[in-house]
């Protein structure tokens, strides 16, 4: 589940219960992330923490240790179908570097032509939206990221 909506809080029991296995909650959205991610962690979800494009890498990095995955987002929360901001990838790049076993997510505009970007950039998750719903074969287009980050992780982990 990505929690974009006000209350996030009041929401992870009610995921958890029927089933939910992941929670992604912006770190914009709290002034407590640490309680957060405890109370996520408690049932027995995975904690995935979000940052939007305008905000600084550089605050997600004290609580990398404690996530299981980061998600770097390449649009501004709310509307399908914008441009993916290739100016994220450098964010990507500086988790990948300080946090080589972290999962980290890209989201927002990730289709064919920018998957790539993403991966090589060090994410090793994408979501496309769009893009699957207006491709005519939508197969090739959910396969592409997998393919495509497990080449880039592999070249990656040649030059470490
Ligand atoms: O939900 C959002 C962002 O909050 C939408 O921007 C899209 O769901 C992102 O996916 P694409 O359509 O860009 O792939």
């Amino acid at each position: 589940m990505h929690m974009m909506g006000a209350r996030k809080e009041q929401w992870v029991k009610p995921m958890a219960i029927p089933g939910a296995n992941q929670y992604t909650f912006h770190l914009e959205a709290t002034d407590i992330p640490g309680t957060f991610i405890k109370d996520i962690r408690e049932t027995m979800m995975k904690v995935d923490l979000a940052i939007k494009p305008g905000t600084n890498v550089e605050y997600l990095a004290p609580w990398a240790n404690q996530i299981n995955m980061a998600l770097v987002m390449t649009v501004e929360p709310r509307f399908r179908g914008q441009k993916f901001m290739e100016d994220m990838m450098p964010k990507v790049h500086w988790l990948r570097t300080l946090f080589p076993s972290l999962d980290i997510e890209v989201y927002g505009g990730v289709c064919p032509d920018t998957v790539r970007k993403c991966a090589e950039g060090g994410a090793n998750m994408t979501v496309s939206g769009s893009a699957i719903m207006r491709s005519e074969d939508p197969r090739s287009v959910i396969n592409l990221p997998r393919n495509v980050c497990s080449e880039a992780a592999q070249k990656l982990s040649l030059y470490q």
